[in-house]
Formats: structure tokens, C-alpha cells, sequence
């Protein structure tokens, strides 16, 4: 059975389609990034594909079930949840924050079961956040901020983990860092959906692609199958040049196609 399976989904705001007919399935074991230009849709269909918005058509199971009759904290055991704005000033201890994970299980700051405690101390080492646990979140770097974020995503430890750009705010280094993170939280048998913008990260760390354009799905595959300079062109509007690498691809990205 599919970790996440959507069939159909559809979602119009304001008059206007911004997803249509989306469906994909996700397996344990399995790294996929969605990848598309700005407005094509990805962000909304993360939050259809997690039950946070309604669609007009379409439906959703998580683990077989419909997502739409899941108690949130029923639906947060079974997805964790990076959304592209994280809002968080408050001055609270790192380790409290990313316990704030582990809320699904009844656990509260200063109220963590042995069970809770050893799964923030994990999300605390694989995200190297050792000798920031005591810190004030607000004092933090962006890029510290934001593998506190994911630390705090990864300690759910959910067999579901969606993340709406998550590298975003980092430096290359970390950038790798995270995407390894991600790839090793798929290959120790999570199902992860991630979006990102840099299509050279995506090449090397997705097992598998989702490429959006203008609401739609328009390609589902591997880096092998999938990432093509006319398929570039097309969906983003670059010239690239895409040639195989081992068992993937290199990327090139010349500039804007004329
Ligand atoms: N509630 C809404 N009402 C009207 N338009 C909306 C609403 N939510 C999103 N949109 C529009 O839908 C389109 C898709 O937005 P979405 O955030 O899903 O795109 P995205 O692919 O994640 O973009 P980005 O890469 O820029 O983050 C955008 O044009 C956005 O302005």
C-alpha cells in the first residue's frame, strides 16, 4: 500500500484553476522532489496532499485511509509537515522547539516520555543541532533556524515527511547536508516529498521526480527518465544541457531560453 496516494486532485481560487487532475502515489524508500517555476502549483498541492485544504475533486489516502476523515492528530502521527513560511521569534530553548514534534504523542515542553526524549535527541543529531539545545530559537542564524525546523519535522518520526523548500535558507554546504538528511530519512524507509528550486540538487538526490507546470503534473519519473533540455525548456524556460553521469545526470544550465 502507498504511503500517500492522490487521485484526481483539482483546486480553483478566485475563478482560477491552480491545480488540476493531480495524482501520484508515494512508497516507503523513496526521496521525491517536486520541482516546477514559481506559481505552478506546488505548494498548494502539498497542502491538498496533506488534508489542509479541501479539493473540489479529487481525494487523498494516507495509508489507505481518507485523509479528510483523519483527526489532525491522528493525521499528524502519520505526516510531518515543513511549510515553505516558518514563522517562529518566540525566545525558546532549540530542544523545546523541535519537542514541539513530538506533540501528536501527547508530549509537551518539559514533558517528554523516555520515547519522546530519545526521538528529539535523534532529530538533534542527524541534524547536527548538538550545543544548541539550550539556545534561544530568535538568536539563530536562518540557516540554523531552519535545520531546527527540520529537526523538529524529523523528530515525529512519521512514515511521511513533506517539505515545502527547505533548503531555501542555506549555505551549498548545508544544502547538501539537508538533502542527505532527507535522502537518508527515505532510505531508512520513510516515503519524502520535498520541493526545491535547484534543479542540480534535485538531479543528484531525488530518486524520483514530479515536475509541475501550470497546475498540472507533467512528468512523474526518475531523474533518468525525466530531466531532458527540451523538458527544461519547456517547464522552466532554460537553456541546459543534460548529460548522463553515472546512474544519473549532469546539469548545465546556460541561462533564460531564447
Ligand atoms: N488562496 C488563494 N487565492 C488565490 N490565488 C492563490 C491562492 N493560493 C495560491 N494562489 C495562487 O496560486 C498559484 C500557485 O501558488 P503556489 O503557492 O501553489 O505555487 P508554487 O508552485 O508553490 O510557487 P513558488 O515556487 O513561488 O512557491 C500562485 O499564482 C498563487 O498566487
Amino acid at each position: 500500500m502507498s504511503v500517500l496516494e492522490t487521485r484526481g486532485l483539482t483546486y480553483s481560487a478566485e475563478g482560477r484553476p491552480l491545480v488540476e487532475d493531480a495524482s501520484f502515489r508515494l512508497e516507503p524508500g523513496e526521496l521525491t522532489m517536486l520541482i516546477g517555476p514559481n506559481g505552478s502549483g506546488k505548494s498548494t498541492l502539498l497542502r491538498l496532499a496533506l488534508g489542509l485544504l479541501a479539493p473540489d475533486a479529487g481525494e487523498v489516502l494516507i495509508d489507505g485511509a481518507g485523509v479528510r476523515g483523519l483527526s489532525p492528530m491522528a493525521r499528524a502521527r502519520k505526516a510531518a509537515y515543513l511549510p515553505q513560511t516558518r514563522p517562529l521569534a518566540w525566545p525558546m530553548p532549540v530542544r523545546d522547539v523541535i519537542a514541539l514534534g513530538r506533540f501528536a504523542y501527547g508530549a509537551a515542553p518539559g514533558q517528554l516520555s523516555a520515547e519522546d526524549a530519545a526521538a528529539v535527541a535523534r532529530a538533534i543529531a542527524a541534524c547536527r543541532l548538538a550545543g544548541f539545545e539550550s539556545r534561544a530559537a530568535d538568536t539563530l542564524s536562518g540557516g540554523e533556524l531552519a535545520r531546527v525546523h527540520l529537526a523538529r519535522a524529523l523528530a515525529a518520526e512519521t512514515p511521511l515527511l513533506v517539505a515545502d523548500e527547505p533548503v531555501a535558507a542555506l549555505d551549498p554546504r548545508y544544502q547538501h547536508e539537508v538533502a542527505q538528511l532527507f535522502a537518508a530519512a527515505a532510505h531508512e524507509g520513510r516515503a519524502v516529498l520535498t520541493v526545491v528550486h535547484d534543479l542540480t540538487l534535485a538531479a543528484r538526490y531525488a530518486d524520483r521526480l514530479i515536475w509541475m507546470k501550470d497546475g498540472r503534473i507533467v512528468a512523474d519519473g526518475s531523474v533518468a527518465e525525466t530531466m531532458a533540455a527540451e523538458r527544461l525548456a519547456e517547464v522552466f524556460g532554460i537553456d541546459a544541457e543534460v548529460m548522463p553521469s553515472g546512474s544519473g545526470v549532469s546539469l548545465t544550465v546556460a541561462g533564460p531560453a531564447r
